[in-house]
């Protein structure tokens, strides 16, 4: 009758059980008590029979071993060079089951009686104080007082004077959303290695600490390494010195983001595939990119992989959502949107941050103040040819006449000049960067011990020796114990860093400084960059092989160079001219590219390519002088580079640009691949 929807007996049963109700007489007295609560007569006292398996998994230790675990433990921790793996598997609630500190205010009151807590008879203990006596006590609130700032106290209630301070725009909140942060803890959720990217003009202001401890406390076991990116935009010691100074905290590794022209990409993937080795009971790792918005987290993804995979723009938020991205078989990428802490930042220091996009800021001369005070005068006066100015106001005013951004009636028009101003200054074309600490030191002492270092000079080195250091200093204070923990820090780190090398001489600083902000540091050859991926195929294949090789030649790029000068000078003229002639083809193939792709990561000065070009030729030319000079005989069989082949640059122009003739041009001769797919 029921069909096939009968329900079985087991089914019956237990709604039966439920329905059932316990009956009770009017006194109150169960008179049918709820079935399975009959087996034993009300009143009876019940015993639970005691089970082996209760204590199945617990171990008793001794106090002394709880103490070696508290201690390693602690030693391991607080190591940001090491990771516990299994966290699991440890008794980590011991580290933290220490009795806390009772600091929170105690309502005696509510429980004890006034008698009982402050009267004649009290039985309180007394408040435990850090002074003996009343008169210590007095002298320590007096200091107290005298140290008081009513600027600093949020608890001072002061009379509403009716003026209140402007809310701040939205805008300045770019990177705070609660949909932003949900997007950042997906990302460190999901990565076994945490990379945060630091703009290298302002690595601590754009270093979110908060994060960082978040990751120490929270999830200790992932990997947080700091790549220190647009080093390109600041002097090569800079980069050096944020690098020394950084890696005291976590491993760090200079970069500089760009499709042609990179640096430290070799570096970081190999440093990817030693994480890669060290969990190799996954099947593969995450990487995560966190960081302050428009710092280049996705242009180093890309630079990565060789390839735009990411959008990338010089305009803050440009990431709105995570995005996987494999690099390898077994490396994935994470890019995140640009996360900020909320902090006690100005408004101009959020937007020379580079966190909102200068278009949308209401007032962007209030902010012009903040470049004038940051840049050096000298810059400013270099990058927009303006002698002098008394104030923001005077210099805007100037800068609009001189470009010709006026208003109807000849007025200036301060509004667009300041978002041009502040548009060169987010794109690192006003040159700029924040001393990194010790600069003062060193000025004063004429002493500059990691500059003098030689041009192969591996971070391994440099990490090794400053921990040597502070060895010595550590044997002056006679803690041996810190010395072991540096110690055991300096053998961890030479194990992470033993195949990452970094030479800061390969940078190709592109802003020029003043002698003033420029340390010499010998670099070979500026005109010999990484050309090893500019070289690489077009469409880059995406298989693990490919990507390996791309390391194994980066690298060979960023270490193999001390001997360069040497052997420069042992090299005869003609080798001296055919390695010339293959740094004009590659110039020449890279500004190709540059032109028909349009990088955002590579500004080229109009002037730049020519300037090169003909600083090549001068040199080249002198060469064969020389050659000319000293073997006659010898036929020079290098072909003869008029300037209108210089000059041709871009031949692709015709096929990217939609223009009149486009058609006339389609037949012009091809180069590369696409000239040899026409020959076929
Ligand atoms: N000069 C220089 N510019 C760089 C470098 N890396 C990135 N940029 C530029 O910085 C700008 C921002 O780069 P993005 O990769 O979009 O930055 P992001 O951190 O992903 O930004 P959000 O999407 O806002 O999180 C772009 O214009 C890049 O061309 C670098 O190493 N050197």
């Amino acid at each position: 009758a029921g069909g096939n929807n009968m329900r079985d007996r087991a089914t019956i049963k237990r709604l039966n059980m439920y329905r059932q109700k316990q009956r009770c007489n009017s006194r109150g007295k169960v008179i049918k008590p709820l079935q399975y609560q009959s087996t034993v007569a009300p009143g009876t006292v019940a015993r639970v029979e005691p089970n082996i398996k209760w204590f199945a998994n617990t171990r008793v230790i001794k106090q002394s071993s709880l103490q070696k675990f508290q201690e390693e433990m602690n030693a391991v921790k607080k190591d940001p060079y090491r990771v516990v793996m299994r966290q699991t598997k440890l008794p980590m609630s011991l580290l933290h089951d220490r009795i806390k500190a009772h600091n929170s205010k105690v309502h005696i009151l509510d429980t004890e009686t006034f008698e009982t807590t402050f009267g004649p008879k009290a039985q309180r203990k007394r408040p435990v104080l850090s002074v003996g006596e009343l008169k210590d006590f007095a002298e320590q609130a007096e200091v107290s007082a005298q140290s008081y700032s009513a600027d600093k106290d949020r608890d001072l209630v002061s009379e509403d004077s009716g003026v209140k301070e402007e809310a701040r725009e939205e805008i300045f909140k770019k990177g705070q959303s609660k949909r932003i942060w949900g997007e950042l803890y997906k990302v460190i959720d999901s990565s076994d290695v945490v990379i945060q990217v630091l703009d290298a003009r302002d690595p601590m202001g754009t270093r979110s600490q908060s994060i960082e401890s978040y990751l120490k406390k929270e999830k200790s076991w992932k990997h947080l390494i700091f790549v220190l990116n647009k080093c390109d935009l600041i002097p090569t010691w800079v980069t050096k010195r944020w690098v020394a100074v950084l890696s005291q905290e976590y491993p760090t590794l200079a970069f500089h983001a760009s499709l042609t022209n990179s640096f430290g990409k070799g570096s970081l993937i190999q440093l990817l595939r030693q994480f890669g080795k060290l969990h190799s009971d996954k099947k593969q790792i995450s990487v995560g990119f966190i960081g302050y918005p428009n710092v280049g987290k996705s242009s180093v993804i890309n630079t990565l992989r060789s390839k735009k995979v990411c959008n990338v723009a010089p305009l803050a938020g440009e990431t709105k959502v995570w995005q996987y991205i494999t690099l390898m078989r077994r490396i994935f990428l994470i890019d995140c949107p640009g996360v900020v802490y909320p902090s006690d930042d100005s408004e101009t220091d959020i937007v020379l941050k580079g966190v909102v996009q200068v278009e949308k800021i209401r007032n962007p001369e209030d902010h012009i103040g903040g470049v004038l005070e940051r840049a050096k005068a000298e810059y400013i006066q270099k990058t927009y040819r303006i002698p002098s100015w008394s104030s923001a106001e005077d210099f805007l005013e100037k800068l609009a006449f001189r470009t010709g951004k006026l208003l109807k009636g000849g007025e200036p028009d301060l509004s667009t000049v300041s978002k041009m101003v502040l548009n060169d200054w987010q794109r690192g074309r006003i040159p700029f960067f924040v001393k990194p600490p010790g600069c003062e030191m060193d000025e004063e002492n004429k002493a500059q011990p990691m500059l003098e270092m030689p041009e192969m000079e591996t971070k391994k080195e440099e990490l090794g020796n400053r921990l040597e250091a502070q060895d010595v200093e550590g044997a002056s204070s006679s803690q041996l114990e810190d010395q072991k923990l540096l110690r055991q820090k300096k053998e961890e780190m030479q194990n992470i860093f033993s195949n990452v090398k970094q030479n800061f001489g390969k940078i190709n600083v592109a802003p020029e400084f003043s002698e003033e902000d420029l340390v010499p540091v010998e670099i070979p050859d500026i005109l010999d960059p990484s050309w090893s991926e500019d070289e690489q195929d077009e469409e880059n294949e995406e298989d693990e092989e490919k990507v390996e090789e791309q390391i194994g030649e980066q690298q060979e790029e960023e270490t193999s160079v001390s001997s360069l000068p040497t052997k420069a000078e042992k090299r005869s003229t003609r080798e001296v001219n055919e390695d010339m002639d293959e740094k004009i083809a590659k110039l020449k193939h890279f500004l190709d590219r540059a032109k028909s792709k349009h990088f955002s990561a590579i500004r080229i000065p109009k002037g730049l390519s020519e300037k090169v070009f003909s600083e090549t030729i001068a040199k080249q030319n002198g060469a064969k002088n020389v050659q000319q000079k000293v073997q006659t005989s010898h036929i020079n069989l290098r072909p003869n580079l008029s300037p209108s082949l210089l000059k041709k640059v871009g031949v692709r122009y015709y096929e990217t640009h939609n223009v009149k003739n486009k058609n006339k041009n389609r037949k012009m001769p091809l180069d590369g691949k696409k000239a040899k797919r026409a020959k076929r």
